[in-house]
């Protein structure tokens, strides 16, 4: 716990944002919740942008440079903007994408699947990154959704700081309570930077998680046409 002597407000540093204790609503606070803490996040307080460029000019002087020789001087503003790029998942609502859904699908009732979907995340340990693809599918209970949208969805969670096996259970999670599917399968393979460029420097070491619900959760053959339809890696 952590006391901040400027607003007299409790602060928490547990979970994965700073929790603010009073009932007080900030102006600046990130708007949009991870789905399984949703009331930590709807407290997290935002640094001013001027706040997080001295972060960026302290970090420069960590590392060993001078961040007011010319090439770095407009450096802290570049990352701050790139950062709003890179985590732009914090400012999305992940229901919003599978909110509308099409009817008009003749029956359609099979699978739907998404093979392939590039993504780019970073590791909540060191906050560099990891990038794969993910393989999504599902079985359409009452209408089918926009395809872009379950990209959509995977990259609201994994611009935001994670680990593999959280953003796996975020889409789940997501699609489950928003589109209520009959079933949904989801495999992502991904290779992690702070394993190869740092650390136990470990090339190309490709690093799978997967999750199955509904009518995949105890069919191995709806499983295995699942892994057909991906393909041998
Ligand atoms: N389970 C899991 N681990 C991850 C993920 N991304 C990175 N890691 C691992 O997180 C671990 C953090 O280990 P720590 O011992 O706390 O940190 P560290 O001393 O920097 O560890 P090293 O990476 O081994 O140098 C490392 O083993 C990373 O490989 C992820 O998505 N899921
Ligand atoms: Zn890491």
């Amino acid at each position: 716990m952590l006391v901040d002597t400027k607003t007299s407000t409790t602060l928490s540093h547990e979970g994965q944002g700073t929790i603010l204790n009073n009932n007080k609503t900030p102006e600046n606070l990130h708007p949009f919740p991870a789905v399984e803490n949703k009331d930590e996040w709807a407290l997290c307080e935002r640094p001013s942008r001027d706040e997080a460029e001295a972060a960026v000019r302290t970090l420069i002087k960590w590392i060993g440079d001078n961040p007011d020789r010319e090439g770095l001087l407009d450096t802290p503003k570049r990352v701050v903007r790139a950062y709003e790029d890179l985590y732009h998942g914090y400012r999305e609502d992940p229901s919003a994408p599978l909110a509308r859904t099409f009817e008009e699908v003749n029956g359609y009732k099979d699978m739907v699947l998404l093979r392939d979907v590039e993504f780019y995340s970073a590791c909540e340990h060191h906050m560099v990154p990891f990038f794969g693809k993910a393989h999504i599918a599902y079985y359409p209970r009452n209408g089918v959704v926009g395809l872009s949208k379950l990209a959509r969805v995977i990259d609201t969670f994994a611009r935001r700081l994670q680990t593999q096996e959280t953003l796996t259970s975020q889409i789940m999670d997501a699609i489950e309570t928003t589109l209520a599917p009959r079933g949904v399968a989801l495999l992502i393979e991904a290779e992690h930077m702070c394993m190869s460029m740092r650390g136990v420097q470990k090339k190309g070491v490709s690093t799978v998680t997967s999750s199955f619900t509904g009518v995949f959760e105890n069919d191995i053959e709806k499983q295995n046409r699942f892994m057909t339809l991906v393909g041998e890696r």
